[in-house]
Formats: C-alpha cells, structure tokens, sequence
C-alpha cells in the first residue's frame, strides 16, 4: 500500500500557500471578479490559487494528469487583473513572469478518467468568497481506481469545532485559525490549523442515531441545490431544525467533523454534472471521518469518467448511520415529484 507521505505533504503545504493568498484577496476584495464564458465568478485570488498549487504539484509530480477548473485564456484578455494576478503569485515566487503563471494555471487542463490524476478547486464556492463567507481550497488525488488523498483549505472554518465560523471582515488574518482538513485512503482524516500553530487531531463524524436532532447542510446557492425538495425531505425523515447554508465543500467538513449530519446536493436541472474538482477532496475527507457519499440514486460517486461526474445524479453525504434511509426519501420524493408532472 502506498503511503502518499509525499504527495500529502506536498498538497498541504502547497494548500496552505495558496489559503494564504486567498484569505488576503478576501479581506480587501469588493466585488470585482470577471464573469466568465460560463457566467460564473472568478476572481484574482481563483487563478493564483490555481498557478501556485499547480505549479508545486507539476514540479514534484512531473507526469501526473491535473485536472483544475480554471484556465487563463480569458485571464489573459484581462492585463490588469493578470497584473493583480502575478503580483499575487510573486509573493512565493518572486522571479514568476505572468506567461508562466498562465502555463502553470493551464497544466490544469488534463482530461482525468481511469489514470491517476490530480484534480483542483483552486477556490470552491467562489459566491461564498466574494460574500466573504465560506469558501474552500480542494485537491485530491486519484490513483489505482479510486480517490486517495484529499485537502480541504476552509480559512473561514475553524480546526476546532466549537468555536464560531470565522468572519473575515472583522476577524484578523492572524487570529482566523481555519481548518486544514486533510485524509489518506486507510490512514484516517484529520484537522490542523491553517497557520500551522496546531498539531493535526483526528476528525470523525457525528456518532448520533437521533435522526430527529440531526443538522442538514445545503448550497447556500439555491440555483446549486433544491432547497424546496431538500426542505420536504427533512421533514418526511423528522429532521427538526433548518438547514445550515453554506457556500463550497466546507459542508464536507462540517459533516466529516461532527458539526452536521446531512450535506445533501439536489440537481436544480435536468443533465448537470457536478464537476468532478467541487467533490473529490470533501469526499475523500468524510469517508477517512467514517462518513458515506453516494448520488441521490444510492450510487457511489465514479470519478473515472473524466472532468464530470458523468454517471451520478447530485450527492448525498451523511455520517453514514441513516445513509440508505436517508437515501430512500430522496428517491421517495423524487418519484412523487414525477408522478405530479
Ligand atoms: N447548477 C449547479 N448545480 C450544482 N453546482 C453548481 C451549479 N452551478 C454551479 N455549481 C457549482 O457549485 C460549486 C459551489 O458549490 P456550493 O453551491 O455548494 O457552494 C461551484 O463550484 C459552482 O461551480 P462554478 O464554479 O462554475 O460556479
Ligand atoms: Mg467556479
Ligand atoms: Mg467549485
Ligand atoms: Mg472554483
């Protein structure tokens, strides 16, 4: 059995760099980002994430496939925000011209499928960012058929889970202890801090049984995830309190650590694919806490079909106690819905 130390110091180091740039950008950012061909946000902070990350793993891991959600040709239509961009990276690599952070961003352009790959989220939930809200930083790696290794970069999540969520707006950089959240197939998921202050602890997910005082976590977004069928679907199961909304794959977290339950993700359209960088890292995590993760059929997730997951229908993550029950209700109410039409 490979024991990945190598990759899973690379990934948290290479993690914590770019959270650093990130959770700057944050705390000054308006609401500047460039819409991209796909109308979806991306800021300053998504692309340096991205030639910082990619540049460490392609340097240490020079054969490896990448598989990352950014790419710089409209980065580069943009002189300015390319400017913030380089001026942002050059903090770890002062030498760096902009033409090589955008062949660093581009290394992300690898197609995945049954190979080993890494695959990136260089800012996940990139709305909760610019609401200064949550947001994650996601790698994972895929090896040998099947996810080995994931990060989870939440600045905005802290490593201890009794503590409040952190807001950056009033929340010093150097107080803000977010959560490094990380796991290797068969060695157990665990949460450090991202400054580094802490030693690693394990996580686990809830252990309760009560499905009554259980704690849902959704889409902050409701063109991401149902909130009206995940609503009926909490109540059919007798879940008793309102879903916590919350942006990026910080809901892997929360579940993987005890903070929920429940992360359910119900497609608002017909024939979406959830991109195969906004679940890897979280699920890897939550089955290393004990957790499961199938689609909102019962499937698992097949991240062998390339940059989508091509053959799953939504997510449902639970700490694994009422997974198939849980399941059942989606199923339940998704056949009353088509019954309806
Ligand atoms: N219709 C959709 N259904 C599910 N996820 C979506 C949809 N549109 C965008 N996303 C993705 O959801 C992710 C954020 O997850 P969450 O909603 O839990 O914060 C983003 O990566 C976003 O991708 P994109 O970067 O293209 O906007
Ligand atoms: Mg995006
Ligand atoms: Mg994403
Ligand atoms: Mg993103």
């Amino acid at each position: 059995m490979t024991d990945y130390s190598q990759e899973l110091s690379l990934a948290l180091s290479a993690v914590r760099n770019a959270a650093e740039i990130c959770q700057l950008v944050q705390r000054r950012i308006g609401s500047s980002a460039m819409a991209k061909s796909d109308k979806s946000p991306v800021t300053m902070a998504d692309f340096a994430s991205q030639a910082v990350i990619l540049e460490a793993v392609g340097r240490a891991f020079p054969n490896d496939c990448l598989v990352a959600e950014e790419i710089s040709t409209e980065l580069q239509q943009e002189p300015e925000l390319l400017g913030e961009v380089t001026t942002l990276v050059q903090r770890f690599h002062p030498q760096a011209t902009s033409q090589q952070i955008c062949e660093w961003i581009d290394r992300g352009h690898g197609a995945g499928g049954s190979r080993r790959y890494w695959t990136l989220d260089p800012i996940d939930g990139t709305k909760g960012f610019l609401r200064k809200e949550q947001y994650a930083i996601a790698l994972a790696l895929y090896d040998g058929g099947e996810l080995v290794l994931g990060v989870l970069g939440c600045p905005n999540l802290p490593a201890d889970p009794t503590r409040k969520l952190i807001n950056p707006a009033i929340t010093p950089i150097e107080q803000a202890q977010g959560g490094l959240f990380y796991a290797v197939r068969g060695a157990g998921a665990f949460v450090t801090s991202l400054d580094g202050h802490h030693l690693p602890r394990p996580i686990h997910v809830s252990a309760s049984h009560n499905l009554h005082e259980y704690r849902v976590c959704e889409s902050a977004e409701a063109t991401h995830s149902r909130h009206d069928a995940s609503a009926t679907i909490a109540q059919s199961l007798g879940v008793a309190g309102e879903p916590v909304r919350m942006d990026s794959q910080a809901k892997y977290a929360c579940v993987a650590s005890g903070r929920a339950e429940i992360y359910l993700r119900l497609p608002t359209r017909a024939g979406y694919r959830e991109c195969i960088w906004d679940h890897a890292a979280g699920v890897m995590v939550i089955e290393a806490a004990g957790g499961k993760v199938t689609d909102t059929t019962g499937k698992e997730l097949d991240f062998s079909q390339g940059r989508h997951l091509s053959a799953n229908i939504g997510v449902v993550a639970t700490n694994g106690i009422h997974h198939e029950k849980i399941v059942a209700a989606i199923v339940a109410q998704q056949q009353s819905l088509a019954a309806q039409q």
